[in-house]
């Protein structure tokens, strides 16, 4: 089967815009009034303090699908996923107050105040739509008059690969608003923070520029009470202690000299379970699907280069009762506890398992071993670096190259490592994205600036094309072969998934990068008690 076209929740942005500033600039006008309901009129209007990005993808079902009458249920939906998006800020007000109290940080005082207010406003709203208000009330409604509307806050992903910038601009229109995602301003820089092991102030130099892009990005003005925070993935984890603290601390250096917040633990190595549950924070924040009560969620799949995640909200007690305890994670959210099921494996990133292929990870004599594999094209031979190690690789010159022998090379990398979860083999719907993304882009599965949707088996039929005709694809990567069959074997011979398990592969929803960036700035406002 071939690549399919994103549901209507993933293709938002092309559509969006110009159906939204209807809502937005008239949500009043004659053709919606007519046929909107009116409860979601009132939620929607209620809601419209900016672009709303968490607001799109219900609005464009909405707009889109719901415009006869005959949806009052879905409406019903719609209103609620609305109320419950809100519920996520009321309790990031209630946080952010109980630090204004405890006195932590300058940062958050007329922000936070503000939605304290928001707070009070909204309480005890369980199970109800937030209250009417009247069309004009934007326009007149009387305002502290030194009210903020917008603030900032900055995450880091020092990834095993590259170091990236998330920048997210908030924006709250009135004090008994609720402040809403407005934007995300992205940057990367390669290699990865762990490139720079033995030269910390090198390192260092990726994170100033990144700094650079910030301090164009937010107003000067703002700077002092944006949150600047830096989380580590596997490269850091991966690297000797003493070689990652030197790194963390030369952040930390940079970032107090930066004119920026710096909040206590700002510069930190995050473990594997958060790095899985806050991409399944962002991915079902983005996609609509985070409220209270909520069972309908969706799972993410993450394969960075030296990681891998998977984390899914089980609906069978089974899956949970079956999986070793450290891969159920909790996590506190609308008064409610999530339990999912989660894991972070290790070393069993896409470039991690390449070294463990090639049997290379962790070897000694990199200087005159050459690390052989039929995954590669038989005529290749090249010095390849990695994590600041550079290997002689090659391909078997007299021996066979392809899919079969590269398949049974590569399950030594996955069988027995990988657990398979009791629920995996369901129909649950998983988000895919970083090496899963890139790698399908590369061997022609998806569309580059649109993503799709496939099946596992699409994998592994891409992959058997590729190995079998290394010499067509050797121009777009060498590699690629290897890749597309570890992608093929971690999928079906690791987690279990059925060949017509459905993978929605996806970089960025409404344009924010689908990456535990977002919900670590979630995390960040409000602690999510991820235990
Ligand atoms: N915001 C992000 C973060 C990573 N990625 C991709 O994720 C892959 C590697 O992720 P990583 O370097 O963070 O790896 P780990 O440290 O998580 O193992 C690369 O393909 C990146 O381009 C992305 O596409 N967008």
């Amino acid at each position: 089967m071939g690549a399919k076209a994103l549901p209507n929740s993933t293709q938002v942005p092309s559509l969006l815009p110009s159906a939204l500033s209807v809502l937005l600039i008239s949500p009043l006008s004659t053709q919606i009034a007519n046929r909107t309901p009116p409860p979601l009129i009132s939620a929607l209007h209620h809601a419209s303090a900016g672009s709303h990005l968490q607001w799109q993808p219900l609005l464009h079902l909405y707009i889109l699908k719901s415009f006869s009458q005959q949806d009052r249920a879905r409406t019903a939906n719609t209103s609620s996923s609305i109320k419950t998006l809100e519920s996520l800020f009321q309790e990031t007000a209630s946080q952010a107050f109980s630090c204004l109290q405890c006195r932590q940080a300058t940062y958050y005082n007329h922000h936070m105040y503000n939605r304290y207010r928001a707070l009070n406003h909204h309480s005890n709203m369980d199970n109800q739509l937030p209250p009417e208000v009247p069309v004009a009330t934007e326009a007149v409604a009387p305002r502290p008059v030194n009210f903020s509307r917008t603030f900032y806050g900055i995450m880091f992903d020092a990834g095993s690969t590259g170091t990236r910038i998330h920048i997210y601009k908030f924006i709250q229109k009135d004090p008994v608003e609720l402040p809403v995602l407005d934007n995300e301003m992205y940057h990367a820089v390669k290699p990865g923070l762990s490139a720079y092991a033995d030269m910390p102030d090198v390192g260092g130099e990726s994170i100033r520029q990144l700094l650079k892009v910030a301090k164009k990005t937010i107003p000067k003005e703002q700077w002092i009470q944006t949150p600047v925070v830096l989380k580590a993935t596997a490269g850091l984890r991966l690297l000797p202690q003493e070689k990652a603290k030197a790194l963390l601390n030369e952040v930390k250096e940079i970032f107090d000299d930066s004119p920026f917040f710096v909040p206590n633990n700002s510069v930190t190595i995050m473990n594997g379970t958060n790095e899985g549950v806050l991409a399944w924070v962002t991915v079902n924040f983005l996609t609509g699907h985070l409220y209270a009560k909520t069972r309908k969620t969706v799972g993410i799949l993450d394969l960075g280069g030296g990681s891998t995640q998977i984390t899914f909200l089980p609906r069978l007690k089974k899956t949970v009762l079956t999986a070793p305890s450290d891969y159920i994670a909790k996590i506190n959210m609308f008064n409610s506890t999530f339990e999912l099921y989660t894991h972070s494996y290790l070393g069993n990133g896409l470039i991690a398992a390449r070294l463990a292929t090639l049997g290379a990870l962790g070897a000694d004599g990199l200087d005159w071993k050459v690390f052989r594999s039929s995954c590669l094209p038989k005529k290749f031979r090249e010095d390849w670096s990695f994590g600041g190690l550079t290997y002689k690789v090659s391909g078997i010159p007299d021996g066979f190259a392809g899919y079969k022998l590269c398949y049974q090379e590569i399950l030594q990398v996955v069988k027995g490592i990988v657990h398979q979860p009791f629920e995996v083999k369901g129909s649950s719907i998983f988000y895919a994205f970083s090496y899963y993304y890139d790698r399908a882009v590369e061997s022609g599965l998806i569309d580059g600036s649109r993503g799709g949707t496939v099946e596992v088996r699409d994998f592994k039929k891409r992959a058997k094309e590729v190995c079998n005709k290394m010499t067509k694809y050797r121009p777009i990567s060498p590699f690629l072969c290897m890749d597309m069959t570890y992608i093929t074997c971690l999928l079906k011979e690791g987690f279990g998934f059925k060949d017509s398990t459905v993978l929605q592969l996806t970089k960025k929803v409404n344009n924010v990068e689908t990456s535990w960036a977002l919900g670590a700035i979630f995390d960040h406002f409000h602690n999510l008690n991820i235990h």
